[in-house]
């Protein structure tokens, strides 16, 4: 791997999160510099290359990969571009960080992950930041003390200001329960094993008409715990993260962020944030952080593929729970050894 120093990297997708891993590359990290954006939206790349020094825009994400500035690449396409990202990423042995989810269904998330297994060794870290985020980091060390004795179950609630307009009743499973999914597998260390998506009557205040949401989603491990998240994409008031493990001795809770609690005119309040990029803002510079890191010592660490595709196809169960009802088993294809 090329150690020039700092690390060149390609970010492919400028929309707004690949516009927020730039500024991020630019100014907030160390280590990295932002070396070429691509987007298909040829005016989006050039205005976000535009505000970097010595960065080049490109439509062209395998044109942008083959330059000699590029030692690495973020992807922050859209889910469906991930693939052939990742693919041409590959043939050119580049390390890469890629935005969740690793590709949008179970199918494609296989041949990427086969496409890694056959290079012998991981080049990919996903964007699960979540698991960056100092109160999950948190959470996970205690769990692992084993103090509070075996994890029995996961209470999760996942609530957005308002779902963007492209937003489809299957997406609040596949986009947004996904980091449920993937906080799930990772504090338990456990796989899931089936899903259940309950469907409440929706929200007539602010969800668009034939939208269903909010959801209830069980997931239930193959370790015996369960795992419910409450998903609410158009609540109205705030983004909202929480989750509460109970265990066999105990209960551990986080994300009810009153960081700054304040005393005025006879009532008492906090803030809550408004969406991701401030909720996790400290975790994404984490994550890059720790990738940058990491690609440096020719290292690949994080979320892997196989975290990538075990997402996958518990969202794909869990889109056939809300569609068809019922309980859904979760498909997993045997799990490659370079994943361990
Ligand atoms: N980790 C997290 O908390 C979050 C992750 N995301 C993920 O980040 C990714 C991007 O999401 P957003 O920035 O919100 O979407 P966005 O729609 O704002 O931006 C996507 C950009 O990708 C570009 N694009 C589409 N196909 C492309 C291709 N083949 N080559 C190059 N560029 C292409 C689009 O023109 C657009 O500029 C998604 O995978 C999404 O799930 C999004 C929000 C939060
Ligand atoms: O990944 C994200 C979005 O794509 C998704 O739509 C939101 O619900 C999540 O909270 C956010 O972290």
């Amino acid at each position: 791997m090329n150690r020039r120093e700092p690390l060149g990297v390609a970010v492919i997708g400028t929309g707004r999160m690949g516009a927020d891993h730039v500024r991020r590359i630019d100014r907030a990290i160390s280590g990295a510099r932002v070396a070429a954006v691509v987007d298909i939206d040829e005016e989006r790349a050039e205005a976000v290359a535009a505000g970097v020094d010595g960065c080049t825009a490109h439509t062209d994400a395998a044109e942008a990969m083959a330059s000699d500035a590029v030692d690495a690449v973020l992807i922050a396409s859209s889910g469906p571009a991930h693939e052939e990202a990742l693919l041409a990423a590959f043939a050119r042995d580049l390390p890469v960080l890629c935005e969740k989810p690793l590709t949008p269904d179970a199918a494609s998330a296989l041949r990427v992950m086969e496409a890694e297994a056959a290079l012998g060794r991981r080049r990919v870290q996903v964007g699960f930041m979540r698991r960056y985020d100092a109160e999950y980091v948190r959470l996970k060390a205690l769990l692992d003390t084993g103090q509070l004795g075996r994890p029995l179950m996961l209470h999760q609630r996942h609530r957005n200001v308002a779902s963007p307009p492209f937003f489809t009743s299957s997406m609040l499973i596949s986009d947004s329960v996904a980091h449920e999914v993937d906080v799930t597998r990772w504090l338990l260390g456990h796989e899931i094993g089936a899903v259940t998506v309950l469907r409440p009557a929706p929200s007539s205040s602010g969800a668009p008409d034939g939208l269903r949401d909010p959801q209830f989603v069980v997931l239930e491990t193959d370790g015996g715990a369960l795992s419910d998240v409450e998903i609410f994409v158009n609540c109205g008031f705030g983004y909202q993260v929480q989750a509460e493990a109970v265990c066999e001795r105990g209960t551990a809770r986080i994300g009810d962020g009153h960081e700054l609690v304040t005393s005025m005119a006879g009532r008492w309040g906090g803030t809550i944030t408004q969406d991701w990029t401030e909720r996790f803002a400290q975790a994404y510079d984490d994550e890059v952080q720790a990738w940058a890191d990491a690609t440096r010592r020719g290292e690949v660490t994080g979320p892997s593929v196989w975290d990538g595709y075990a997402a996958a196809a518990v969202c794909e169960a869990g889109v056939r729970a809300l569609e068809q009802g019922g309980r859904v088993e979760v498909e997993l294809a045997e799990r490659p050894p370079l994943y361990a």
